[in-house]
């Protein structure tokens, strides 16, 4: 039936790679018309002459007709009969209206083409194909989305995924839904550098109620970003569905003065993490990541120990940026201390799963992370995640950067750093009302 339609003709864009298509639809359509009554010839012509545009010499047996929304397409093939069976078109360049003279010549087929009662049934069939189309389509995609945003479709990987089964893809899931959209961040990490904030956020990935950003913002700490306003920030973020917390993770806004003050100017009841590790062992994960982007780089205790004085170096950044307490102080002036979580970030690194049920609880999620996320890598010496998605059963760790072999400490320095923190420590444990194991 498709077949003796001229609108499916028409609906064939005119590149070479449909061409042999169109030239077997035109085959029945001029077969069709020969078989038609007069009247029905003469319907067809007219509804060739009202569309028709310039004759195309370069192929005198085809001819060019406007396509809805102005593009133009070809129809080939009226050659296809030509010599047999029609006239070839002749055309009339003062009117720009080419006419289409068919000259019927005997039928020698023996069973001729099945043709349309009418022609406009013809019409109204393919209308209402493509009407049909668009209304299934449209319900389908309401159907999937809803399904996806209810958790409740169990097609893993393809269109949505239970989660109940945590892996890495909901983050893309999210980005192709119709409904995502990007908000501000209704949680940000906020640091310490070094102390497994990349971890947190990668955990936190797994949680369906969850949109991570991709990578480190920076706008806070930035002037130039921070000059460019929350717009700019907003479309930072991940595509994010409605139910879903958006979490960004930027670890230099712990230890950059205007940063908190920023914060609060945007969402004063923000969600805020601080993960924070034993200082010594921070500070030392902190030059190892120095000493690997250089290549003579002094060793850790030339760096840490001023040799003059044989004291704490504290020009050494990364000394002063394990003294938690001084920063915890600014942020503490704009945030209460219920809306600021600490991660044990030593606690993450053996036991990831019971740090993330406490970020899980602070964050109101439900408990959706357990043991069974996480198997132990020997190679790595950390936890990864454990995968079971389409692309099979396998584990993902972090990246290489994350998880560095630390250099053998002089015990004496080690000894002589501790000391520096211990009454720092300190500080820092009463103002966040809980203790750390750091000797
Ligand atoms: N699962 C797992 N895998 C690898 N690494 C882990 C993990 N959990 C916590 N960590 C610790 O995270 C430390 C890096 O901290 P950050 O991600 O905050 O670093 S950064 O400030 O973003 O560069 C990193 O520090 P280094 O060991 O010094 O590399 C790790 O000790």
């Amino acid at each position: 039936m498709a077949d003796v339609c001229p609108f499916h003709i028409q609906c064939f864009l005119g590149s070479s790679r449909v061409k042999s298509k169109v030239l077997s639809s035109t085959k029945s359509w001029l077969s069709a018309i020969y078989s038609l009554q007069s009247t029905d010839t003469e319907y067809w012509h007219s509804k060739l002459a009202k569309r028709p545009c310039g004759y195309d010499s370069a192929h005198r047996h085809s001819y060019k007709a406007p396509c809805r929304k102005g593009r133009m397409r070809h129809i080939f093939a009226l050659n296809a009969f030509s010599e047999r069976d029609i006239d070839l078109p002749e055309v009339a360049p003062e009117k720009k209206v080419m006419t289409v003279y068919y000259k019927p010549v005997p039928q020698d087929d023996a069973s001729p083409p099945v043709l349309p009662n009418s022609t406009s049934s013809c019409l109204r069939f393919s209308r209402f194909r493509l009407v049909t189309f668009l209304v299934v389509a449209a319900l389908a995609i309401v159907f999937v989305t809803l399904s996806c945003l209810n958790g409740g479709w169990d097609t893993r990987g393809s269109l949505c995924l239970t989660p109940t089964d945590p892996v890495l893809l909901y983050n893309q899931i999210t980005t192709h839904s119709p409904l995502a959209r990007q908000v501000l961040p209704h949680c940000i990490i906020i640091g310490v550098r070094k102390a497994g904030t990349r971890a947190v956020l990668q955990y936190l990935q797994l949680h369906p109620d969850v949109a991570v950003a991709g990578y480190e913002v920076h706008f806070f700490d930035d002037n130039v970003n921070y000059s460019q306003g929350l717009n700019f920030y907003q479309r930072q973020m991940p595509y994010s569905l409605k139910h879903q917390l958006t979490i960004e993770k930027t670890p230099a806004y712990f230890h950059t003065l205007k940063v908190p003050e920023r914060i609060a100017k945007m969402n004063s009841s923000i969600k805020l993490i601080v993960v924070v590790r034993e200082p010594v062992q921070r500070l030392i994960s902190s030059y190892v990541q120095l000493a690997a982007k250089r290549d003579h780089f002094p060793t850790f205790e030339e760096k840490v120990i001023d040799s003059d004085t044989d004291e704490v170096n504290e020009n050494f950044k990364p000394v002063k940026r394990s003294l938690y307490y001084i920063f915890m102080n600014r942020w503490l002036k704009h945030f209460r201390l219920d809306q600021i979580h600490v991660v044990d970030g030593d606690l993450l690194i053996r036991k990831p799963f019971q740090e993330m049920f406490r970020v899980e609880t602070f964050l109101g999620l439900e408990h959706k992370i357990s043991k069974d996320t996480f198997t132990f890598n020997r190679t790595k010496g950390f936890f990864c995640l454990k995968l079971d998605d389409e692309l099979g059963k396998r584990t993902k760790c972090l990246s290489k950067s994350k998880g560095r072999r630390h250099p053998e400490v002089d015990p004496n320095v080690l000894r002589q750093l501790r000391d520096y923190y211990r009454s720092a420590n300190d500080l820092f444990f009463q103002q966040v009302h809980r203790r750390f194991r750091w000797s």
